[in-house]
């Protein structure tokens, strides 16, 4: 018996031993020079214990109170560095921004988007693609004026799909996505799909799931890949790598369509300017990156980074104006005053309607898409500030620190569309306004995001007045960070204007 339980402390005494001998190993491996981290760093765990089920915008809040602008965190054994504030995100992304526009090579970019594509790509190939696409969207997209009228028709049908439900509850997330997921489809595909459409819809849900899965289990799958040869598919990579070849079937399929009906001169869409520049490399003998693999990544990137952001900008301004019925109420009588109710909005309108601009601005500051940006990587080994950070290492740029820094925004929590007018009630954006993030890698779909917003907006307040579900407490306000920041689902009313 005694002996039993002495052998029973000795295995604790040993075990506690090697704890303490690994963080104090880890402790003082950590070299002195890299900003500052919350401690303890446990052995594989990194700071993860500290961060796991936390609201993570709080914790770098923290963070940033005790540390200042630069500090880091273990993510299992990888060092994240976090940047806060204007001036510092600044000097990183467009002073230092040949060094700070990297992207992080990790576990599921590789493993899942095969190092194609824009989002997740670095260096020559990204900024070859990145040329491309900017150009393929100001010649589809912003540059074209039947885009104007693209979005406005996708803006009535959202409008008929509010009216099915006459004045009754109802969730907007399905109507919405679908609709600006559509806006996005006619610049890649040409073509628009009928909401009902099976192929559609399916696509829209694979997507969805794909996009939730990852963002519950990425830090996982990066932190510990092992686990992927686990039974039971802990990772869920088996079904997210099912899910990523749906869709690029479904591209394949457009693509193959497309070559069939193809006309040099004569391109429809981004898939038809693909196929022009693909082959106008091959003629010229180059050892091109216009690949097909190059080209389904490409339009996952688009329509994943192009939908949900712009959807969950609307979905906000629609849940904020249950809180704040008198703001609604002003963007109501201005639309009315300078559109009036007997024809639609425009894009000409735009610059007559400064208060509904500067409640677009209002919720993009207090509800960024992509809070944390996208992930950042250093090209090279690099000091900065002092400190000494490695090529390769993963650097969140946080721009909730700067949307929400009351040096820049008088008080910052306040939902206050006013703050972005003058005496005379024109438009005065901060520098500081940076929902899009700044510098090589900022938001290359800004101007279709900006048009999108203002059309879909305009023309839904025309039509209605939106309310809460009577006799219920109000939805929240805080949302959910995955890979982008949406609101937690919630009812509203949509009542037609009379
Ligand atoms: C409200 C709408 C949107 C917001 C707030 C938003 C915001 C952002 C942010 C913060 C980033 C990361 C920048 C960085 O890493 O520093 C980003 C990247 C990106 N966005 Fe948007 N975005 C929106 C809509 C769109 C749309 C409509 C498109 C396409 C049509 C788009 C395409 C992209 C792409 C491709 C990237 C990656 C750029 C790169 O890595 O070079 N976004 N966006």
């Amino acid at each position: 018996m005694l002996g039993e339980l002495l052998h029973n402390v000795n295995i604790i005494t040993a075990l506690v031993f090697i704890l303490v001998f690994m963080l104090v190993y880890h402790g003082t491996r950590v070299p002195s020079y890299i900003p500052p981290y919350p401690k303890p760093v446990l052995p594989m765990f990194g700071n993860l214990l500290y961060l796991a089920n936390r609201d993570i915008l709080l914790c770098f809040r923290k963070l940033r109170a005790q540390y200042g602008n630069i500090f880091s965190f273990y993510m299992g054994s990888q060092l994240v560095v976090v940047l806060n504030g204007y001036i510092t995100i600044k000097e990183a992304l467009v002073k230092y921004g040949r060094v700070f526009s990297d992207r992080p090579i990790n576990f599921l970019t590789e493993e899942l988007f095969q190092g194609s594509g824009l989002v997740f790509t670095s260096g020559e190939k990204w900024k070859e693609h990145r040329r491309f696409v900017m150009n393929a969207l100001q010649e589809l997209g912003f540059g074209r004026s039947s885009f104007e009228e693209n979005i406005i028709q996708e803006a009535e049908e959202l409008v008929n799909i509010f009216d099915e439900q006459n004045g009754q509850p109802f969730q907007i997330k399905g109507g919405v996505n679908t609709c600006v997921a559509n806006v996005v489809a006619q610049i890649i595909f040409g073509q628009r799909f009928k909401h009902t459409d099976p192929h559609f819809r399916e696509f829209l849900s694979i997507l969805e799931h794909a996009t939730k899965t990852m963002s519950n289990t990425s830090v996982a799958v990066n932190c510990f890949p092992f686990l992927q040869y686990f039974p039971g598919d802990p990772l869920k990579m088996k079904l997210i790598k099912e899910h990523v070849k749906k869709v690029v079937q479904w591209y394949k399929d457009m693509h193959q369509e497309h070559k069939s009906t193809y006309k040099e001169g004569a391109e429809r869409d981004f898939i038809d300017l693909y196929i022009t520049e693909a082959r106008r490399q091959g003629q010229n003998g180059q050892l091109s990156t216009f690949t097909d693999t190059q080209l389904y990544f490409s339009i996952g990137d688009l329509i994943s980074a192009g939908s949900d952001t712009t959807a969950n900008t609307i979905q906000w301004t629609l849940l904020y104006f249950l809180h704040f019925p008198e703001i609604q109420r002003k963007c109501f009588q201005e639309i009315e005053q300078v559109v009036g109710r007997e024809r639609l909005p425009n894009l000409q309108d735009k610059e007559h309607l400064p208060y509904l601009e500067a409640t677009i601005l209002e919720v993009l500051r207090l509800c960024p898409a992509a809070p944390l940006a996208l992930p950042h990587s250093l090209s090279e080994d690099f000091i900065f500030r002092g400190y000494r950070i490695s090529k390769g290492t993963t650097v969140l740029i946080n721009l909730e620190s700067v949307l929400r820094d009351p040096s820049s925004f008088k008080d910052p929590e306040r939902f206050f569309p006013e703050r972005y007018l003058d005496a005379d009630g024109h438009l005065i954006k901060p520098k500081e306004h940076i929902p899009f993030s700044i510098g090589r890698r900022m938001c290359l779909g800004e101007n279709v995001a900006r048009m999108e917003l203002f059309l879909f907006l305009a023309v839904l307040i025309q039509s209605f007045e939106f309310h809460p579900v009577q006799g219920e407490s109000l939805p929240e306000l805080n949302g959910i960070l995955g890979i982008t920041y949406s609101p937690k689902s919630f009812l509203i009313r949509a009542m037609r204007r009379k």
